[in-house]
């Protein structure tokens, strides 16, 4: 297909909290957008649910809102990214959810996963998957659908039903009932697929009870993933690329070669490092996964997330009042300085990689009687820099190549304060790009590919632009004594918790 000017590919992020669309000409620059917030259902304690019908309106809505700026027939292809492990089952004739989609955050398989831990199961799952035994992930959602819907496991059985992550759930409407399928990095968060034949596991099938009828095709990221149905936007525009929101962000993020880094932070962080063509096993548990699939070829990553960045800032203002507004904290920060006795470790609820400790609890440290607001809110947003350190030794602790400098994005990187303290605490650059909608760009720049807009990743590698780089400048001295105080804090939450995570 020959690009032109005025070429322009629609990325739609079906995000956690809300659904968005966004217009890109092939330079990366964003044109036009919309997002819609939807509601987050909380039907008992640890459980997280969406109703599907809510992510799909929510979806159309902003697609549609975004077209209606422009001439449709401008928009060359669609790139879906979506939040992942989120399970949703439909039924295939009429297309109707069997139940809400289980949310990722949803823990209510946790005594499932649990008791496989004890029977051993989980090094089987891990050495397929490059995942761990943990309601996180859909397979344990999907087990707990199957046995819990009434009528359920019989209609699946009769293949009455399919299984899908956002992005299939989406496809499926968006091509009315025409396509099942997901791509691979999607697909190596299911806890079904294993990821170095790149094929549905059966022996993970089995262990969820799971008919392989139900699952989606596994495409590449870039892919032909069939065209719209012309009843929701006047046209038929080929859906193009497909990749989960972090994968996304590291295609978005131009993060091509072994050692390159992308780190999200937004409500939580998200950190993944290429790898390269095979996958790197942790032993710190990092996650491995799939960073993207082109023309059948894998690129592996390893990850680790933190469940609490941006949220901390939230509590400290919603939960606690220190402050009114997440952008007060750089000059509270100021104030106080980056060497401060002080720890605020988040772990409100519980610590993920490379701690995954469901039971730990959040705690303050080493206040004097001095501490006041700032010194609190100035741990807040070291707190984000520690764990990224934490995620840091990890990847170097599992013998990830030379890291390369961390390319950040997400709400909390507009703060200049965090990135300089995270650039000094972990020792290494920090470089924070023009444009921050990495994950929809990822996304778009996948649909391109496939397209033939652009010839090839190096075309991409081009469009990613540098806003600001942090340098370390902290002697490495003081950013050890810091992370040492860091690192006996958390120790203590462990401690409390009764949980050793075995570091
Ligand atoms: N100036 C700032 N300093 C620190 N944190 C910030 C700042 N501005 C926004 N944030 C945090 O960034 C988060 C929003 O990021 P975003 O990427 O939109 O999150 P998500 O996509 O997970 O909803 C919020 O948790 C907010 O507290
Ligand atoms: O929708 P987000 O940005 O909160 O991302 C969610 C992740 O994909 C969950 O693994």
């Amino acid at each position: 297909m020959e690009a032109t000017m005025s070429d322009l590919i629609m990325a739609i992020d079906q995000g956690t909290t809300s659904s968005r669309a966004i217009l890109f000409n092939l330079n990366g620059d964003v044109q036009f957008s919309a997002q819609e917030e939807f509601r987050q259902i909380f039907p008992k304690n640890g459980w997280v649910e969406h109703d599907p019908e809510d992510i799909w309106n929510t979806t159309l809505s902003v697609c549609k809102e975004v077209l209606s700026q422009v001439d449709v027939s401008r928009v060359r292809g669609i790139g879906i990214t979506n939040q992942r492990e989120t399970t949703i089952v439909w039924d295939k004739e009429t297309g109707e959810p069997v139940c809400n989609a289980i949310v990722w955050q949803d823990r209510r398989t946790s005594d499932f996963c649990q008791r496989q831990k004890k029977d051993g199961i989980e090094a089987i799952v891990t050495r397929k998957t490059g995942l761990l035994m943990d309601p996180y992930f859909s397979g344990s959602k999907l087990r707990w659908i199957l046995k819990h819907v009434s009528g359920a496991r019989e209609k699946a059985e009769k293949g009455q039903l399919l299984f899908g992550t956002v992005d299939s759930f989406l496809l499926w409407r968006l091509t009315n009932g025409t396509v099942h399928a997901t791509d691979a990095t999607n697909a190596s968060r299911t806890l079904m697929f294993n990821i170095s034949t790149q094929q549905w596991d059966p022996e993970l099938l089995q262990l969820f009870g799971v008919p392989e009828s139900m699952l989606p095709e596994v495409r590449d990221s870039a892919d032909n993933f069939g065209t719209t149905d012309a009843q929701w936007f006047d046209a038929e525009i080929p859906i193009a690329g497909i990749a989960g929101d972090q994968h996304a962000a590291l295609f978005g993020q131009a993060c091509f070669e072994p050692g390159m880094v992308k780190s999200t932070y937004g409500t939580g962080c998200f950190m993944m490092v290429n790898t390269g063509d095979s996958p790197l096993k942790s032993t710190n548990k990092l996650l491995t996964t799939v960073g993207y699939r082109l023309n059948g070829k894998t690129t592996y990553a390893l990850e680790g997330s933190i469940f609490m960045a941006g949220a901390t800032m939230q509590w400290l203002r919603d939960g606690i009042g220190l402050l009114k507004h997440a952008s007060e904290s750089s000059s509270m920060a100021e104030e106080i300085g980056q060497q401060q006795s002080v720890y605020l470790v988040p772990a409100f609820t519980g610590l993920g990689a490379p701690y995954w400790n469901p039971d730990a609890r959040g705690a303050i440290v080493g206040m004097t009687r001095d501490t006041g607001p700032s010194a609190i809110v100035t741990a807040g947003l070291q707190s984000v820099g520690y764990q990224t350190r934490d995620l840091i030794e990890a990847m170097k602790r599992d013998g990830v190549p030379a890291l390369k400098g961390i390319r950040v994005d997400g709400g909390m990187v507009v703060n200049d304060w965090a990135m300089q303290f995270m650039s000094d605490i972990v020792n290494h650059q920090v470089d924070r790009p023009a444009v921050t909608e990495t994950t929809a760009m990822g996304v778009a720049f996948l649909a391109g590919l496939q397209l033939g807009l652009y010839e090839s990743i190096a075309d991409i590698q081009h469009i990613w632009q540098l806003e600001k780089t942090f340098e370390p400048s902290m002697s490495t001295m003081t950013a050890e004594k810091l992370y040492i105080g860091w690192q006996r804090a958390v120790r203590g939450v462990e401690v409390v918790s009764g949980h050793d995570s075995n570091r």
